[in-house]
């Protein structure tokens, strides 16, 4: 990690596509290094606006981008770049090379990289991502959710401090979304990463530090997974539902039994199970 409290410092944020309304319009916030970060919101909120900002990849015309204690500009955009990593949603479109191991080594030999490193590299981050066995093979033999573990991969393999996931996994089924919440799970437990992720996936939301709710341009809430989704007008404004988990620890509250919110499936059985007992 970089050393610095927080990764990202953002002071009144606003940007305009040409010469449209404001996407963002005075966007303050910050995101200390090490932390996992959900942005939610409805559709066309600015969610993917304010990533391409976060990796550096537009510039803000207005206020203050800080990435680990330096401002974003011109200048800067050289050294903070390579910090930085993002994950975007189509998998098809991130795969550059013709074989696994040419995609993973790609962006390595963009860094003009030492080969015995690079080598290194494929295989250290092909095994972390469970690809290993997979570096010969060509896109097209590869499933959607192998096909966003090479593109993960070929990010972490480039060492980034701050890796920004843009709906990494709405176009990936049941399995491989699972797959990549685990992925994200370690990455924040080595404590090597900031992790910004936006997403609509309620399960994965509830394992991330803390929730940043874009509406409007603006930042409606800052607040824990816990308290968004016992906030039903910010859910609806969202459009998000709650993990049926919390759903079902709330009509329990209801009918009088308490269960402690964000608890494991097992306890939430239990207080199920000693409810049917005390009928
Ligand atoms: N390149 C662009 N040029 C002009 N307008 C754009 C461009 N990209 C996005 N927009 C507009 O900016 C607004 C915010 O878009 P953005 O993609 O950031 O929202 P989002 O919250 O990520 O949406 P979604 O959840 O649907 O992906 C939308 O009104 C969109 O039409």
């Amino acid at each position: 990690m970089s050393g610095a409290e927080n990764a990202y410092e953002l002071h009144q944020v606003s940007f305009a596509y040409e010469s449209e309304q404001s996407v963002l319009d005075g966007i303050t916030l910050s995101i200390p290094s090490g932390s996992w970060v959900s942005l939610v919101g409805p559709n066309g909120c600015g969610k993917s606006t304010l990533a391409k900002l976060l990796g550096g990849l537009l510039a803000a015309n207005a206020g203050e981008v800080v990435v680990e204690g330096t401002v974003l500009n011109r200048e800067t955009i050289h050294q903070i770049r390579p910090r930085i990593g993002m994950v975007f949603q189509n998998p098809d479109n991130q795969f550059i090379g013709s074989t696994v191991e040419e995609d993973i080594a790609f962006g390595l030999e963009g860094r003009c990289l030492p080969r015995e490193e690079m080598i290194h590299r494929v295989r250290k981050y092909g095994d972390k991502l469970k690809i290993g066995h997979l570096l010969s093979k060509h896109p097209s033999e590869l499933s959607g959710g192998q096909k966003q573990r090479v593109a993960v991969a070929a990010i972490l393999a480039m060492e980034p401090g701050i890796v920004i996931f843009d709906e990494a996994s709405s176009m990936l089924d049941e399995k491989a979304c699972g797959e990549l919440l685990d992925i994200i799970k370690e990455m924040k437990q080595s404590g090597e990463y900031t992790i910004v992720s936006i997403t609509h996936d309620a399960e994965e939301i509830m394992y991330s530090d803390r929730a940043i709710v874009l509406l409007d341009g603006g930042v409606a809430a800052d607040l824990s997974p816990e308290d968004l989704f016992h906030d039903d007008a910010l859910l609806q404004s969202c459009r998000l539902i709650a993990p049926y988990r919390i759903q079902l620890v709330r009509e329990l509250a209801k009918l009088g039994v308490q269960v402690p919110p964000l608890q494991r499936d097992e306890e939430v059985t239990e207080a199920l199970w000693q409810l049917h007992l005390n009928k």
